[in-house]
């Protein structure tokens, strides 16, 4: 399993960055914020190849352990082996993940209110993390 932090009081307008590593061989990873492992204002998963799908950013959200509906961004801003930061930030209505070449934002379906929960899983290995 990843990295996990939690405890942490994020408010809205602060900055999540997590700057790390994706993999060469890379079949997938997810940045996950929220309360917990099963309350996530956003799961942010970049699938190279994985569950039938390719080069795809499927983004969603998590309410007591159940899934939401799937988001899935057109744009796919990663390569095998990329260095990257990843920028995420929130405000009572969205989300927003900042990379160095493109931003999504993801609704804040649970109206939360603080980040309590970051993980970082799969094929990336993170070099630091800052919060702002
Ligand atoms: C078409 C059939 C039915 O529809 C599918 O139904 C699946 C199950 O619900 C969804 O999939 C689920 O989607 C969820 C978001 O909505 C989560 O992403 C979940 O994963 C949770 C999860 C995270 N994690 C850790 C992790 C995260 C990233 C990479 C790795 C490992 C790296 C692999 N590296 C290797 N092997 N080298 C591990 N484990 N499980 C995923 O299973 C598909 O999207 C969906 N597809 C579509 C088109 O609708």
């Amino acid at each position: 399993q990843g990295l996990v932090v939690t405890q942490l009081d994020i408010q809205p307008g602060e900055c999540i960055k997590v700057k790390g590593k994706i993999l060469s061989d890379a079949k997938g990873f997810a940045v996950n914020v929220g309360k917990d492992s099963s309350t996530l204002l956003l799961h942010f998963n970049p699938r190279f190849d994985c569950h039938g799908d390719v080069n795809t950013i499927v983004c969603n959200s998590k309410q007591d352990g159940t899934w939401g509906e799937e988001d899935r961004k057109a744009d796919f801003p990663f390569q095998h082996g990329d260095k990257t930061e990843i920028c995420i930030s929130f405000n009572e209505t969205e989300a927003t993940v900042k990379l160095p070449d493109a931003e999504f934002q993801f609704p804040n379906r649970l109206g939360m209110e603080k980040i309590e929960y970051l993980a970082v899983e799969g094929d990336f290995k993170v070099k630091a993390i800052k919060f702002s």
